[in-house]
């Protein structure tokens, strides 16, 4: 009997212990326990030799990378959902398959959204520092203190009605939230019906009428700042935004603007333009209150990351194999 030679896997972070078990057993992996960034000049020199790639979103996979690639190499199985952070159409001039893991972490993105719809009206992150730096002083309960708006009976806008917008609409229309959304195409007319959403063809119209956006749709060339400056000056001035899907879909220099203008009435921001740098002038605003900010922690979950590991494993397999993955990525055409 012959033994198959096990690929070889590179992968770029540490990731959680299970997933790292697995993937020794099954390749010849070369971890990143450490968890130190890989620089370009690393990826570009393990692309030379390996078979897979396994990047998360803290690499960028940019053409460069992908030309220096060895003929043996030709998948890059992304430990993520989204996949702006590799040239797809690149990977694919080259023959090069691209994975991701999707539906894992929609139920803990949805959640995180949720968190941030709540804490930003609610003034939950002002309210939780109040105890501790002021310590053994309370500055509680008084008529008019730490006034926040409710948020129950309100409207929500969400943009891009895939898993994870729809999984939002779930939990939104419980917190007593009306549901309006804009997406390419309209969702069923079952999902439509359960979540009694009304579908706005319309972005501009939509954003002009809600209470609160949520941003739940891929970065793409199509979504580039599309919450442009344009857009932004459409919201009502008691209105609230919460991104968790990337930075780049909303214009971010114009929100600030807007934002200290007092032009609406806060922000909730998982993802940053300008990942991982993050704008100073927002540091402030959240010192102010204006915005709750946070880094890029909506889908951090022990199960969701292990879900996430089993899903690369899979892909890795299924294409040694010699079948399509079942997380094939297609390039944005
Ligand atoms: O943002 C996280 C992901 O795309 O996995």
């Amino acid at each position: 009997m012959t033994t198959k030679k096990k690929p070889k896997v590179y992968v770029t972070r540490k990731l959680p212990d299970a997933v790292e078990t697995r993937m020794r057993e099954l390749f010849d992996a070369e971890l990143n326990i450490d968890d130190r960034p890989r620089t370009k000049d690393e990826l570009i020199e393990a692309v030379r030799s390996v078979d897979v790639l396994v990047p998360t979103v803290t690499d960028r996979i940019d053409a460069e990378v992908i030309d220096e690639a060895g003929p043996q190499m030709k998948l890059i199985a992304s430990f993520s959902n989204g996949t702006d952070h590799i040239d797809v159409e690149a990977a694919a001039r080259r023959g090069i398959t691209v994975t991701n893991t999707p539906n894992v972490l929609t139920e803990d993105t949805a959640d995180m959204t949720m968190a941030l719809i709540l804490a930003v009206p609610r003034r939950l992150a002002e309210g939780a520092r109040v105890l501790t730096d002021n310590p053994g002083e309370w500055a509680g309960w008084s008529p008019t203190w730490m006034l926040g708006r409710r948020i129950h009976g309100k409207r929500i806008g969400i943009v891009g009605m895939g898993r994870i917008g729809t999984a939002v609409a779930r939990r939104a229309k419980a917190f007593g939230l009306s549901i309006h959304y804009h997406n390419r195409k309209r969702v069923n007319p079952a999902t439509e019906d359960e979540l009694e959403a009304t579908y706005w063809d319309s972005l501009d119209q939509m954003l002009a009428r809600v209470d609160i956006v949520s941003v739940n749709c891929p970065s793409t060339p199509a979504t580039y700042h599309l919450i442009s400056a344009r857009r932004l000056a459409l919201l009502q001035p008691t209105s609230y935004i919460v991104n968790t899907a990337r930075g780049d879909v909303i214009d971010e220099t114009a929100l600030i603007k807007i934002l200290r203008e007092g032009k609406i009435a806060g922000a909730g921001l998982d993802v940053f333009e300008n990942e991982p740098a993050v704008n100073p002038k927002l540091v402030k605003l959240a010192n102010e209150g204006k915005v709750v900010i946070l880094p890029h922690m909506s889908s951090a979950t022990l199960e969701g990351r292990i879900d996430m590991g089993d899903k690369v494993i899979i892909n890795i397999r299924t294409f040694i194999d010699g079948h399509r993955p079942p997380n094939r990525v297609l390039p944005f055409r």
